[in-house]
């Protein structure tokens, strides 16, 4: 029997991240976080001075994409290292978010980023977190979630998330940013954010992380997808 892989995917704030690590850890599987290897490509051309327009340019940095993902200790968030240094959270701003929903448009970069991303496919499992998991990188998993919540509540949520870190955040200006990226994110020509015909939608706006959850870990046991 082939592994299996669930796929998360959605917009910007919705919660795909943090429901991929519970579920991957309840379940004991691998964990892809697509996104990051997105926005490791926007923070490696920053430091390379290569322009998130130059496709050629960001094609080859993307084959030569030095990057570990390194586990964490239990109930700690995996670190990323890009080229020797630990960049976990240095990845998780809205300007490196907005640099990787640019590079992520240009059709060589997605191409060049696909058998990294297919990779992390290994047993048990895989939970694939991302905008195109179920429509193009695992188009054949089981069991596609598509999560979104109302723009309002995803500005409002990662508000409270920059916040906590200690970022100085204005929520108009979030609010402007997530829509800007949604934008990008649904209306590029090249494996746009959009459900997959097969995928369940998740509203999770009225709903709490554990419901969310819940709601997913429901429709594994009903697809006897975990031993
Ligand atoms: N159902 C929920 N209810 C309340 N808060 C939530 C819910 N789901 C996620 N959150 C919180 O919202 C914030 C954003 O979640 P998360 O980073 O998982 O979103 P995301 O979809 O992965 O975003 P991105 O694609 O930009 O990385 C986090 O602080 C998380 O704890
Ligand atoms: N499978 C993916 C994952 C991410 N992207 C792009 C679009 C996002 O705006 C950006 C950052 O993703 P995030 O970390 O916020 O999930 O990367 C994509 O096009 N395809």
């Amino acid at each position: 029997m082939s592994t299996a892989v669930i796929t998360i995917d959605g917009p910007s704030g919705s919660g795909k991240g943090t429901i991929a690590g519970l579920l991957a850890t309840r379940l004991g599987w691998n964990l892809l976080d697509s996104g990051a290897l997105y926005r490791l490509l926007a923070l490696s051309a920053s430091n390379h001075s290569v322009d998130l327009t130059n496709e050629e340019g960001l094609k080859a940095l993307a084959a030569h994409l030095d990057v570990q993902f390194v586990a964490g200790a239990p109930g700690q968030e995996q670190l990323i290292i890009l080229e020797g240094e630990e960049v976990t959270q240095a990845i998780r701003n809205e300007q490196v978010g907005s640099g990787a929903s640019q590079v992520a448009a240009l059709p060589a970069v997605r191409d060049a980023l696909l058998h990294r991303q297919r990779a992390f496919l290994e047993a048990p499992g895989l939970v694939a977190d991302g905008r195109d998991m179920g429509t193009v990188v695992f188009p054949d998993a089981p069991l596609k979630i598509f999560l979104t919540a109302s723009v309002e509540e995803r500005a409002q949520r990662r508000y409270l998330q920059l916040k906590e870190k200690g970022d100085a955040v204005i929520l108009a200006s979030l609010l402007d940013e997530i829509r800007a990226r949604d934008e990008r994110d649904t209306q590029r020509a090249v494996a746009p954010l959009k459900p997959a015909a097969d995928a369940i939608l998740l509203d999770s706006t009225q709903l709490s992380i554990e419901q969310v959850l819940e709601r997913i870990l429901g429709e594994v046991a009903a697809r006897e997808l975990a031993g």
